[in-house]
């Protein structure tokens, strides 16, 4: 089969963008693997698919696979291409948009300057939202925060639609985020696995951030993971609630007031090319 697709990428985080919206999504998982191999296929993170709403509330339901072929919750980068995605497509000519993922209904605003705020929802702390199995282990208080001591380091763990485990290093650039990362993605404390990511505090407003995402590897930036590590920084304390996230390929705002209110993310979202594929 011939499929047509968007590549683009989130500050360096890249995808391919399929519209599913006149013809149902129905590629296999060796085809997503392809297309997500960057030898030989087109490469990417993540495969978005974008597909009509069920529901009245949404304007359009919004899929996402890494590049495994294994579909996700959540993924931050990826919805702001998506907005744009739908716009420059002609498929709405709102610039607010509601979507819904597989466990959460986003609003999206594609702002004057090209880049896209999203309301990411609220941060969920229940372990059994990640999973996170904490049996036998105590954790350490930080402005009343609790960190959990796992692989001698500790994490703050929150759900952003899907998993994340935090952690605070004195230097992104030499943190063993190739060797450490994959040990937490897997750790058998996650069930699901997890995004793990490495956060050196900047100031009380920036950070800079890796995140060895679950199967993707690390990737040059990670929304979601940008997201929870803001939150984990608020909680213990070390951040205000606005903060410049600085990751390898770009610069993501994040914003958050605590408790329910939701988080709010801005940042770039670029079209690189449009393609076909024999798949
Ligand atoms: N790159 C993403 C997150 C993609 C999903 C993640 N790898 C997972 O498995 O949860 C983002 O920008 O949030």
């Amino acid at each position: 089969m011939r499929l047509r697709f968007t590549k683009m990428h989130g500050a360096g985080n890249d995808f391919v963008v399929i519209d599913a919206t006149r013809a149902p999504f129905a590629l296999t998982r060796d085809q997503m693997r392809l297309l997500g191999d960057r030898r030989f296929g087109v490469g990417c993170d993540q495969i978005l698919v974008i597909e009509p709403s069920t529901d009245a509330g949404a304007d359009f339901r919004y899929r996402i696979f890494n590049n495994t072929g294994d579909e996700v919750e959540h993924c931050g980068n990826g919805s702001r291409c998506f907005v744009r995605f739908v716009v420059d497509a002609g498929l709405t000519d709102k610039r607010e948009i509601h979507v819904d993922t597989m466990n959460r209904r986003l609003l999206l605003k594609l702002r004057d300057d090209g880049r896209v705020t999203v309301d990411m929802g609220a941060p969920v702390f229940d372990h059994a939202a990640l999973p996170f199995d904490a049996a036998g282990l105590t954790p350490r208080l930080e402005n009343g925060f609790e960190l959990w001591p796992v692989e001698g380091v500790e994490l703050g763990v929150v759900s952003m639609g899907n998993p994340h485990a935090v952690q605070r290093v004195a230097d992104v650039e030499t943190a063993p985020v190739a060797t450490l990362g994959p040990v937490i993605e897997r750790h058998a404390r996650f069930a699901k696995r997890v995004n793990a990511g490495f956060m050196q505090i900047l100031g009380r407003d920036r950070i800079a951030l890796r995140v060895y995402e679950r199967d993707a590897g690390e990737t040059l930036a990670c929304g979601t993971g940008a997201c929870a590590a803001v939150v984990v920084g608020i909680r213990a304390g070390w951040l205000d609630s606005t903060v410049e996230v600085q990751t390898r390929g770009g610069l993501l705002r994040i914003e958050w007031t605590g408790g329910q209110s939701p988080v709010l993310m801005t940042g770039p979202a670029t079209k690189v090319f449009d393609g076909e594929i024999e798949l």
